[in-house]
Order: C-alpha cells, then sequence, then structure tokens
C-alpha cells in the first residue's frame, strides 16, 4: 500500500500554506523532502500523519497509520528508554511478558543495548534520537513520518545515525517520508527528493536517485551542487 497524495491544499484559515500536491509514495520508497525554512514540511508530514485534515484534496496512507519521528527526541523524561519503548508497545497491544525482551530487542538494533536502563538525560544527543528511532520502530507501522530527525546533532553523529537508518531501512523496508533543510543529508538517505517551493509549497521539482550515484561520491556531491542551486533559486525567487 502506497501514499497518495492527490491535489493536496492545506491553509490554516489564511493564506495557502501547501497547494496542489500530487505525488504517490510507493510501499518501501524512501522519500526526501527538501525546501525552505516555512514552505510547509512539516505541514505535509503532519497532514500525511492524520494530525491535520487537508483542506482540499486527499492523502491516503496504509491502514494503520504512520510512526512518527521529530527533531527532538519527545522520550517522556521520567521514564527510562526501556520503558519509553515498552510504551509504543503497550499501546500497539503486546503483552506484558513479551514488552521487556522485545524493547531490548529494538535498542539492540539500534545499538542501543546498555542504556536501555538509562533516562533521557543520561543520554547523549545522537542516542536520545536512536532511542527515539526505536521507538518509532516499535510501532511497527509500515509508514514511517520524520521531521529532521538529526537536525541538532553534530556532523559525525549525524553521519553514523545516517548509516544505521540505511541499515535498518533496507533490513526492514518502511516507507519513509524524511524531512530536512540538508541537500547532503536528502541525497545521501532518499530514492527521491522532492523540492518544495515556497508559500504555497508546492513540487518545484523531483529527482530520482539511483544506487549508482549514491555509492559514487564524485556524483553524489554533484547532485547535491544541483540540488542546493535549485532550493536557492526557489528561496530567492520566494524573497523577491
Ligand atoms: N497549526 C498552525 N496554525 C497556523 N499556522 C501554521 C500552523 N502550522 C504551521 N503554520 C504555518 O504554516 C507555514 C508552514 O509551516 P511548516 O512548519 O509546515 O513549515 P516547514 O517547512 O516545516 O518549516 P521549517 O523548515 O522552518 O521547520 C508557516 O508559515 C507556519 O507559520
Amino acid at each position: 500500500m502506497s501514499i497518495v497524495i492527490e491535489n493536496l491544499s492545506k491553509d490554516y484559515g489564511a493564506a495557502p500554506v501547501l497547494s496542489g500536491i500530487s505525488t504517490v509514495i510507493a510501499t518501501g520508497e524512501f522519500v526526501a523532502v527538501l525546501g525552505a525554512s516555512g514552505c510547509g514540511k512539516s505541514t505535509l508530514l503532519n497532514v500525511i500523519a492524520g494530525l491535520e485534515p487537508p483542506t482540499a484534496g486527499s492523502v491516503s496512507v496504509p491502514a494503520g497509520g504512520a510512526a512518527f519521528m521529530f527533531q527532538d527526541a519527545a522520550l517522556l523524561p521520567w521514564l527510562t528508554a526501556r520503558a519509553n519503548i515498552e510504551l509504543a508497545l503497550e499501546l500497539r497491544g503486546i503483552p506484558r511478558a513479551e514488552r521487556r525482551q522485545r524493547a531490548d530487542g529494538l535498542l539492540e538494533l539500534v545499538h542501543l543495548g546498555d542504556a536501555g536502563a538509562k533516562r533521557p538525560h543520561e543520554l547523549s544527543g545522537g542516542m536520545r534520537q536512536r532511542a527515539s528511532l526505536a521507538r518509532a520502530l516499535g510501532q511497527d507501522k509500515e509508514v514511517l513520518l520524520m521531521d529532521e530527525p538529526f537536525a541538532a546533532l553534530d556532523a559525525i553523529t549525524r553521519d553514523l545515525l545516517h548509516d544505521e537508518l540505511e541499515r535498518l531501512w533496507r533490513a526492514h523496508r518502511r516507507t519513509v517520508v524524511f524531512v530536512t533543510h540538508n541537500v547532503r543529508e536528502a541525497v545521501r538517505l532518499g530514492q527521491r527528493v522532492l523540492l518544495l517551493s515556497s508559500r504555497p509549497g508546492r513540487i518545484a521539482a523531483q529527482w530520482e536517485i539511483d544506487e549508482s550515484v549514491r555509492s559514487d561520491p564524485a556524483a553524489a556531491a554533484k547532485l547535491t551542487q544541483d540540488i542546493t542551486a535549485r532550493l536557492r533559486e526557489e528561496i530567492r525567487h520566494h524573497a523577491h
């Protein structure tokens, strides 16, 4: 089941935020969404998540909805990393007897096997995002929506988490919609990059990224440059 977005428009009562967005995101596809600040990227995710209704048009997502991961980990501070994940499992109706083992499995998956007993403030930013990713995976939804999940991390931690996310995506093939400001990140992760224009947000351009480009640093750097130039154009266009 793919995500089908048809002629989606969204406003909050004033000027349109999103206008006439149509695209189909295939099952297991990884789509990165780029755009200037305020162009409606988070709004698009919120509409896909069902947190906001469309003003016009439609969005259909696979039954069971989507899991969501935010820029700040949004872990409950009074619970351990493990208990945060157990809570997601409980909400899914996993029996108590199984939760601990499953939570530990998810912590292992994101290489946090030793940190289950720690509370969020005892974890580094990168570890918190790993725990948050484990919690999102614990929801076991086919669709994973990620809103700038690594934006607050340093470059090295971010690169590590890119590798981790790619590994998990290859192993589990969730459908991922990943919002970012960072062109290099979009090219690093996305099979497809969507560029939104500003006010209203429309699909200004999109690129399919072949495996051969991703694995060739020179080709990836060239594409990153091209997309950055196009993004600059969007931002300049909006500023005038
Ligand atoms: N709940 C809301 N009520 C009113 N206006 C909103 C609401 N949510 C977002 N907006 C407006 O919609 C526009 C798009 O916001 P959105 O957060 O979707 O953009 P964004 O591309 O994710 O921005 P950024 O990259 O800075 O996070 C902004 O002008 C914002 O002020």
